[in-house]
């Protein structure tokens, strides 16, 4: 059971959501972030935005470089239960990014820096084999209620543009896009087609319906695609295999690069947020760390100079596959050379033997890349490598990489991680089961498991599960311990010395 309940900010039109769990003893519930906005979100930030007005530079970035905190910044900090000057001086360090389109009101502001909770990202969108703009919009929905904090629609194939209509208007989370998919669609899907126009004119057409963060493959120079030649899996990212192809037919520097600082000035009169896209990133643990890659990660930190420059907000995504003992290495020459802009990264899998557990692999590189101060994880479904995700895929992939999110915050130490472990170990504790199902990051599931060996009321209650026996519970036997503790162990200690050892752990009369 979770209750959403509203904490208002310094007006009241800045009314931040929380999912507040109650408890059954009595002590305080537990308030959550909560990312499942209304199936018809309305426009909170429409206010704000009037307020400010038209101009050619509307980024949180260039507010906060003037010191300004904006409701959104306000919003942001609250859910995040810090102070809002914080927010603001992250966002002006280019530490932190907000993603706020003025043209998408309906968005509940969030914020996403090392400093802040560990963000979740879920893909969706169609394909040219499968899926329909009804069941992205379930999918949306579905991704949000589990606690995805933004969403890509990375549609490919027919109806782009109204599949992403529909996401936005039904989207209370920031909504990114890879506008090279579109404008590949309207030249027929031929890369070697590509142009500045056609790649500009989409970006346009899609930052005037609200997309908060475009991911744009710039970092792809023609200079580095020779650098992936000797690789297993060759260039497994989508945008940075089509620019690779326009790059290597034409024979000429990227589009993306030579144009950057007019998508500059394009994204800062949207508050369009730059994800420099890892078009080189390493498909196959074999080729982590590469030249290629880190070739480009070079040129991402060159590329968040110039955004900055324009005010424009910036983070940098990552790998891709990784081994374990491969992955610091990708946080810290991203911070070193992309100036601390927040990291995004997808995953990265561990090792490459397990698909249709992908989301596995991947989880354990996305818990230990947050520690170590990625900012956003996208998430990994069981389908990788393997087909399109559906409903079900999109809920195991969003609840692997909450619990390698909240993880990597306990371990970081966020001042609001630890409340709900803590909560939820106490309820298990003392055996106050439907506290510890409601406290479950997934209630359902937790509470189906336990119905299926002991689905009598009683056993809601009862000192022990299935799993050792009444006998054998350990936490009960604990509580015994600490009956014994109370009473004196002192004296109890005299009383095992009279007997000769035979009075042992009595038990204790319940
Ligand atoms: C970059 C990541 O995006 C994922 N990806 C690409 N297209 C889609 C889609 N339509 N739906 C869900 N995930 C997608 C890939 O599986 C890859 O992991
Ligand atoms: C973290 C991350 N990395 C990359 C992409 C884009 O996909 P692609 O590079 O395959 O076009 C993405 N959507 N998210
Ligand atoms: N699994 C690939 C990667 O890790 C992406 C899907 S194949 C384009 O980058
Ligand atoms: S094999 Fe499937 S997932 Fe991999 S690049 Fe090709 S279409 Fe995409
Ligand atoms: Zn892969």
């Amino acid at each position: 059971m979770r209750n959403k309940v509203y904490v208002t900010g310094s007006r009241p039109d800045l009314r931040v959501p929380f999912a507040e769990v109650p408890l059954s003893d009595g002590s305080a519930p537990v308030r959550l972030y909560d990312t499942s906005g209304p199936a018809t979100p309305s426009p909170v930030r429409r206010a704000w935005i009037d307020e400010r007005g038209p101009g050619t530079n509307v980024t949180q970035l260039h507010y906060a470089r003037r010191g300004i905190t904006t409701p959104e910044m306000e919003f942001a900090a609250i859910r995040e239960g810090l102070p809002p000057a914080l927010v603001r001086e992250e966002i002006a360090a280019g530490r932190a990014i907000l993603p706020a389109n003025v043209n998408h009101p309906e968005s509940e502001p969030m914020v996403i820096g090392s400093r802040f909770l560990v963000k979740v990202n879920a893909n969706i969108g169609t394909s040219a084999v499968t899926s329909t703009v009804d069941e992205e919009v379930a999918k949306l929905t579905w991704a949000t209620r589990w606690g995805a904090d933004t969403v890509m629609d990375l549609s490919t194939g027919r109806r782009i543009r109204e599949t992403r209509e529909a996401i936005l208007r039904h989207s209370a989370v920031p909504i990114g896009t890879v506008p090279l998919y579109e404008a590949l669609e309207k030249v027929g899907g031929d890369p070697v087609k590509l142009s500045w126009e056609v790649f500009r004119d989409t970006v346009i057409e899609q930052a005037e319906q609200g997309v908060d963060y475009m991911t744009v493959h710039a970092g792809v120079r023609l200079a580095h695609v020779p650098l992936a030649a000797e690789r297993i899996t060759g260039i497994v990212s989508r945008g940075g295999s089509i620019m690779a192809a326009w790059c290597l037919a034409h024979h000429e520097e990227s589009f993306l690069y030579t144009h950057f600082a007019e998508l500059c000035e394009i994204f800062a009169r949207y508050d369009v947020s730059f994800s420099l896209g890892d078009g080189l990133r390493p498909g196959s643990v074999a080729d982590a760390n590469d030249a290629a890659q880190f070739a480009e990660l070079r040129t991402l930190g060159e590329l968040t100079s110039i955004a900055w420059e324009h005010d424009v907000q910036v983070m940098i995504e990552g790998p891709g596959h990784v081994p374990m003992h491969k992955i610091k290495e990708n946080v810290d020459l991203q911070q070193e050379w992309c100036h601390e802009a927040p990291f995004y990264t997808l995953g990265p899998l561990t090792t490459d033997i397990a698909p249709a557990y992908d989301h596995i692999t991947s989880a354990i590189g996305a818990a230990m890349i947050a520690m170590y101060g990625t900012a956003m994880l996208c998430y990994v479904t069981p389908k990788e490598h393997l087909g399109l995700p559906d409903r079900d895929d999109v809920k195991a992939g969003v609840i692997a990489y909450k619990i390698a999110a909240h993880a990597a915050d306990l371990a970081k130490g966020h001042p609001t991680a630890r409340e709900w472990d803590d909560a939820l170990s106490r309820a298990r504790f003392e055996f106050r089961w439907e506290d510890q199902f409601n406290l479950s990051l997934d209630p359902e599931t937790a509470r189906a498991y336990h119905d299926e060996t002991l689905p009598a009321a009683p056993a809601k209650t009862a000192h022990f599960c299935s799993m050792c026996g009444p006998k054998f519970c350990s936490m009960r036997i604990s509580h015994e311990l600490k009956e014994y503790a109370a009473q004196g162990m002192a004296a109890k200690s005299e009383e095992f010395v009279a007997s000769g050892g035979k009075v042992y752990l009595p038990v204790v009369p319940r």
